[in-house]
């Protein structure tokens, strides 16, 4: 008997709409703020927000161990970020971030459990998880009830002292088999972004690229615009 091969391809209808559900939103940016700060970040900050669109802006002071200089710090940034839709995003402490209101806060492998976060947090706050370059943390924070999961080191960076290096596959691995977002993080430029966008990362978290460019924090940001536009 002859097998008639139309009859055994998928109706292009079914593809498409298959197709339509695994789509990711494209690559957007996450921009860290730089490691110590003075009040007039925020004319500087703001002056950035001019360069592109900003998907989330983390407030991550390392010098800082002090909750009420962090916090007054905090008041006008947060409040420039909910005027420009730009989520804000706590470093470090759940604490902190639930004495804000922040968006979200990042948790790091030593900043607390995920599922603490969520209790304390509650359901629409944004909760991510340094994962460095290990599927294992990546599949334990989703299953913890992380938002996203971040990996890196992709580049060298000195904004940073990392252990970790992360390779290219892993954004694919996760993107094929996950539909939680991921965070790509370490030494991105708008020069070495692309091999990340193409991999599957949904964010590039930067610092230094940024408040480093001798060209100033809105050209810096509006190169990443270009590269993450294509
Ligand atoms: C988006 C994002 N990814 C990773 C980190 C690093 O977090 P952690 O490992 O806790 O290191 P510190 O930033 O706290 O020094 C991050 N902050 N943000
Ligand atoms: C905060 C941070 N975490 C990293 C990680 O690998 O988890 S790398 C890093 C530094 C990010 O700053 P820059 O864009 O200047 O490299
Ligand atoms: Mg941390």
């Amino acid at each position: 008997m002859e097998i008639d091969e139309s009859e055994l391809k998928l109706d292009p209808g079914f593809a498409a709409r298959f197709e339509d559900d695994r789509r990711r939103p494209p690559c957007q940016l996450y921009l860290i703020s730089p490691p110590a700060i003075t009040t007039d970040f925020v004319d500087t900050l703001a002056a950035a927000f001019d360069g592109g669109p900003v998907a989330a802006f983390q407030l991550r002071l390392k010098g800082l161990i002090d909750d009420h200089a962090i916090a007054k710090l905090a008041e006008p940034i947060q409040k420039l970020c909910a005027d420009r839709d730009v989520a804000f995003i706590v470093n470090d402490s759940i604490g902190l971030a639930k004495r804000l209101g922040a968006d979200g806060v990042h948790l790091g492998q030593e900043d607390g459990d995920a599922r603490e976060a969520r209790d304390v947090l509650g359901p629409s706050v944004q909760i991510g998880v340094t994962c460095h370059d290990s599927r294992h943390l990546a599949m334990e924070a989703g299953e913890a009830g992380a938002d996203y999961v971040a990996f890196g080191a992709f580049y060298p960076t000195t904004t940073k002292e990392t252990k970790h290096q992360a390779e290219l596959s892993l954004l694919g691995w996760w993107t094929t088999l996950f539909e939680l977002p991921c965070v790509a993080i370490g030494g991105i430029t708008p020069q070495n972004a692309p091999p990340l966008i193409a991999a599957g990362a949904d964010f590039l978290a930067v610092c230094g690229a940024v408040w480093n460019d001798p060209a100033g924090p809105a050209a810096a940001i509006a190169a990443f615009d270009a590269v993450l536009k294509g």
